[in-house]
């Protein structure tokens, strides 16, 4: 994506010694782990003149050799109110024609309003294409701030009405995000928020051909929704609070976890019936395709090299090694033909939320640190399984890894609830999801624990490099899925 259409900005040394600085700092940087070897402004477009200022920037970061781009919106500012001081990058002396505070504008009301505009009136800025979706208008005049949500990008809500996604890290093309949703909303699909517009890098603004590149995302707002994860905590915490029924054995059925107050099992079992749907429409509108055996021993090569990857990097992994091996080696050993399909890729219970109507499912982007084509190549749809059931397990644990005070003979009795509660929700969620027309998780056992591995190995890492506190977390639940 390199290349410059930008208005001069490029050869700023204070401002890219600045953004290098501060890069490494935000929650959505990719590169954590490895330093930074070099950095210089891609693209830098002026949005607004005046006081405050904005600039668009991609910013090209090198980092073992390879170059990977990030957007950024700067704000500039005379004088830095407080409310923006927390988002400050430094201070720029004017050398390349910016004098003042620099700062993340995601973070500035009166510099996200102008972008629900731009793409309200289809703006072209420079090498920037403000979209809207054929046949839907945008509300114009809202303040747009970051949401508090958990996330490896940033979104901007906009009064209650849209929720604008800014892509952090960028991947040549449409992003997978913009056009699964786009392909899902046409479908007709009722388990998506519907796509108002989009933000793109024209094809050659880049200098590195190809199609455009998606820079952020405008979808409906979910004004009166919860997330899963939020929802499943809520249930475990209820769980966790009931008193041990009179004379009950040391482990706790999934049906004693059920008799609680707070019982999810009935939701997970629309959220299975809901996947099973999205799946069914992402096979009519991306096709199906009966993969050779070969491509299973690939799939299974790709697990085990980010086993030793991650194994290498996080020590506590290594005994677990030798049994999920084992696991892997019997996909690639089974030989049929399997429907491979486009699917969700990184499904987890903060990626659904529950409307007062139903399901529905956020963020086709794939994992964070898989490439552009891995995310959106075709897989099972078992992995989207396999990944919400590794969600049951993380929000079952979830509770007891975060209290640090908890003595070790009251986690274990906790461990024991844990499981009975993960158990009961995996099996209403793998019904709901059967009975709704999705291959049966409980006819293909082996394929769900080996994505499940998969999952954890990768959690493991992710865990590791951006929230180290949460690493206990898929590292308790591994010692019962490796057996
Ligand atoms: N359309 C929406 N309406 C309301 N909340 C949303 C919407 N989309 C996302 N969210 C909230 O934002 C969180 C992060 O969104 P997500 O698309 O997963 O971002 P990221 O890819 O940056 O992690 C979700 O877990 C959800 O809580
Ligand atoms: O939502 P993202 O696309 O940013 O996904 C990444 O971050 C997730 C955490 O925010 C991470 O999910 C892991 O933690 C969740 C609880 O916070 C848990 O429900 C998931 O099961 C667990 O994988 C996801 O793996 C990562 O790609």
């Amino acid at each position: 994506m390199p290349g410059g259409s930008g208005q001069g900005r490029g050869s700023d040394p204070s401002l890219v010694r600045l953004l290098a600085g501060w890069l490494p700092r935000q929650r959505w940087f990719g590169g954590k782990g490895s330093p930074i070897e070099d950095l210089s402004i891609g693209t830098a477009t002026e949005l607004r003149t005046g006081e405050p200022g904005l600039h668009h920037l991609v910013l090209d970061v090198r980092q073992n050799g390879a170059t990977e781009h990030y957007q950024v919106l700067l704000g500039v500012r005379r004088d830095l109110p407080e409310r923006l001081r927390p988002h400050e990058i430094g201070v720029l002396a004017g050398t390349a024609g910016i004098s003042g505070h620099a700062y993340d504008a995601a973070h500035d009301p009166e510099l996200t309003r102008p972008l629900l505009a731009h793409m309200a009136g289809e703006s072209v800025i420079g090498p920037l294409r403000f979209r809207r979706t054929p046949g839907t208008g945008i509300r114009t005049g809202l303040d747009g701030t970051p949401s508090t949500a958990e996330q490896s990008n940033t979104s901007l809500v906009f009064g209650d009405a849209y929720m604008c996604k800014l892509f952090r890290k960028l991947a040549p093309g449409v992003n997978p995000d913009l056009e699964v949703n786009l392909a899902l909303t046409r479908a007709g699909c009722e388990h998506v928020p519907a796509v108002h517009g989009w933000i793109e890098l024209a094809p050659g603004g880049d200098g590195a051909g190809g199609g455009p590149v998606t820079l952020a995302l405008l979808s409906q707002f979910l004004r009166s929704a919860t997330d899963g994860w939020q929802l499943a905590l809520t249930s475990v915490r209820d769980w966790f609070a009931q008193p041990a029924p009179g004379g009950a054995p040391a482990a706790p059925t999934p049906d004693d976890a059920g008799a609680a107050g707070g019982d999810f099992a009935a939701e997970a079992g629309r959220l299975g019936a809901a996947t099973a749907q999205v799946h069914r429409d992402l096979a009519r509108a991306f096709g199906v395709t009966a993969v050779p055996a070969a491509r299973l021993r690939a799939l299974a090569a790709g697990m085990h090299e980010q086993l030793d990857a991650v194994a290498a990097d996080v020590p506590q992994l290594r005994p677990h090694a030798g049994a999920i091996r084992a696991v892997f080696d019997e996909v690639a050993a089974s030989g049929e033909g399997l429907p491979f399909q486009r699917v969700h890729g990184d499904y987890h219970l903060g990626q659904v939320m529950r409307t007062d109507t139903g399901w529905v499912l956020l963020d086709f982007e794939g994992e964070p640190a898989r490439t552009p084509a891995e995310r959106r190549a075709p897989a099972h749809p078992l992995r989207d399984v396999a990944g919400m059931l590794r969600s049951f397990e993380y929000a079952a644990r979830f509770l007891i890894a975060s209290d640090v005070s908890l003595a070790p003979d009251a986690a274990d009795v906790l461990e024991l609830r844990a499981r009975a509660w993960a158990r009961r929700n995996r099996d209403a969620f793998c019904a709901g999801y059967a009975a709704a027309g999705g291959p049966d998780p409980a006819a293909h056992a082996a394929l769900v624990r080996a994505f499940e591995l998969d999952k954890a190995v990768y959690e493991i890492r992710y865990e590791a490099r951006n929230r180290p506190s949460w690493l206990p977390v898929p590292l308790r639940s591994l010692e019962h899925l490796a057996g």
